[in-house]
């Protein structure tokens, strides 16, 4: 195995002491790179980029599966697609090498605005520069040539990992360099409707007081109604009418629940003006106002899906930042697999068609039929431009985020799918050593068998 490959240095302990975010992740490795300039010109110096790997580097080191995490998610991929992940499973890791790298922007790793920025000793903050999923490309590939990877046999990419995958498919056409693709509930570009849903939860974020145009790190106090506004309506679209109806219909949350959680905080009418002063702004933050869920003869007001959204909200603010969620749905808006790819004296049309047209890698394209975010209209664009492309249909009634819950039927496609346009890894030709005992090796490890990095890496590369 040549070994010339690049290394960089190993920042995870001196990260995870600055970014409370980072250490949310179960066994990442972070490392620093020198530098790399984004699309937008600026250039970035001493950065962190967090990823994680499961599995061994093939002799020809091309047995990689290349996972990319969506809007919210991070590298650890047990953590979001755990049931994927296992022998026999579509992530193998007895027969392929994982490697699933955190992307820019997001708070669990990489360099994001709550990265402390080495010219100031502070954290970006709103100054942190416009990223976007060409430079996710380019980062990759210098994390992918110090792992010593020769080329990737399948990107693999749900929602946003999915645009990530498509640029990949793009990026790498007509070379060795990728095989295969699997995209999942996504877009080739971002679409009207996305862009203004992504516009609607920045304005959630930006309406809060705290959010101080960005610059609320060095304050007691975050911005965290906007970020749990924001993720409230974000989930509205993750799921379906149809989903919310069943689950929740108009159904009451629990009496009891509601009242001994906030008792401290619940102002009790003393005058029927300050009754429906309550009752008008229940849910307000830091209020007071919040549903005493009382025998009250007036019509109910409070219902389950409420309390499931407020839940979610609150839950949200305690694993991400506000900044780092504008600097993604940003670089979400500028996906556009088109971009600077034709040459608009020849293709005066819509250029999308004639770029997928251009595609020469197998791909998986996965829609969810209730999918009102990426919609399944939009996958078969897709499916029907791009050439050796298959296109399957998950019946779900979940919406969007089908893709992170119907586990059994996106690992049954996904596996099919590499089992047919990836077969030497797969056949007896020697391609891959599959790696009998994966399970119990893992599971003599000493980090409890969740996953292979770091130091325990270098033992399986050399296994
Ligand atoms: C460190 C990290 O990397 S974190 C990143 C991990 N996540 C990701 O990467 C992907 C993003 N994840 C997601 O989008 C989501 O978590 C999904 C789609 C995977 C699953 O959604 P979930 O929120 O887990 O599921 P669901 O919608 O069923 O909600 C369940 C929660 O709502 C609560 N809940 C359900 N109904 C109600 C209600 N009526 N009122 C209040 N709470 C409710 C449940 O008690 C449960 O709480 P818990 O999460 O504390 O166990
Ligand atoms: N639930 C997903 C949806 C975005 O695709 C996330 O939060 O990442």
């Amino acid at each position: 195995m040549t070994t010339t490959s690049t290394t960089y240095r190993d920042i995870t302990a001196e990260q995870n002491e600055t970014n409370p975010y980072a250490r949310l992740v179960n066994g990442q490795t972070i490392v620093e790179i020198p530098s790399y300039t984004l699309e937008c010109g600026e250039t970035l110096y001493n950065f962190p980029v967090a990823y994680k790997t499961w599995g061994r580097l093939n002799d020809d080191r091309d047995n990689v599966l290349l996972i990319c995490h969506a809007l919210t998610g991070s590298s650890d991929v047990s953590d979001w697609w755990g049931p994927l992940l296992g022998t026999n499973k579509t992530f193998d890791p007895s027969r392929f090498f994982v490697v699933c790298i955190n992307f820019l922007g997001s708070p669990y790793g990489s360099c994001s605005p709550v990265t402390i920025d080495p010219a100031t000793g502070k954290p970006y903050g709103p100054s942190f520069p416009l990223v976007t999923v060409k430079d996710d490309i380019g980062i990759h590939k210098l994390i992918l040539d110090s792992l010593n990877i020769a080329s990737i046999a399948c990107v693999i990419g749900g929602s946003m990992g999915g645009m990530i995958a498509m640029e990949y498919s793009t990026t790498y056409n007509n070379t060795n360099y990728v095989k295969s693709v699997v995209a999942l509930a996504t877009a080739a570009r971002a679409s009207a409707w996305c862009i203004s849903w992504n516009e609607t939860q920045r304005q959630c974020i930006f309406s809060d007081p705290f959010y101080d145009e960005g610059n609320y790190y060095e304050t007691n106090n975050k911005p965290d109604s906007g970020l749990s506004a924001a993720r409230m309506a974000a989930l509205l679209t993750y799921r379906s009418r149809n989903s919310f109806e069943t689950r929740f219909g108009r159904k009451l949350p629990f009496k009891t629940q509601t009242e001994e959680s906030v008792k401290e905080a619940v102002r009790y009418p003393k005058t029927k003006d300050e009754e429906n002063w309550l009752m008008h702004n229940e849910g307000l933050k830091n209020s007071g106002a919040v549903s005493s869920n009382s025998s009250s003869a007036k019509p109910q007001t409070y219902f389950t899906a409420q309390s499931y959204l407020r839940y979610q909200g609150n839950k949200f603010v305690n694993r991400f930042d506000a900044n780092c969620y504008i600097s993604i749905s940003r670089k979400l808006d500028t996906h556009d697999i088109t971009r600077n790819r034709v040459d608009p004296n020849k293709v005066t049309e819509d250029p999308l068609p004639h770029v997928l047209a251009q595609l020469s890698q197998p791909h998986l394209i996965i829609g969810i039929e209730s999918d009102g975010l990426f919609t399944f209209g939009e996958q078969q664009l897709l499916g029907d431009k791009i050439p050796n492309s298959t296109l399957k249909k998950l019946d779900s009634p979940e919406g969007h985020d089908a893709f992170l819950l119907e586990f059994e039927v996106i690992d049954e496609y996904c596996r099919e799918f590499l089992q047919l346009s990836l077969p030497e890894y797969y056949d007896d030709s020697g391609k891959v050593d599959v790696f009998e005992n994966w399970e119990e090796f893992v599971k003599s490890l000493d980090n409890g068998g969740n996953s292979v990095f770091g130091e325990a890496e270098t033992n399986i590369t050399n296994w």
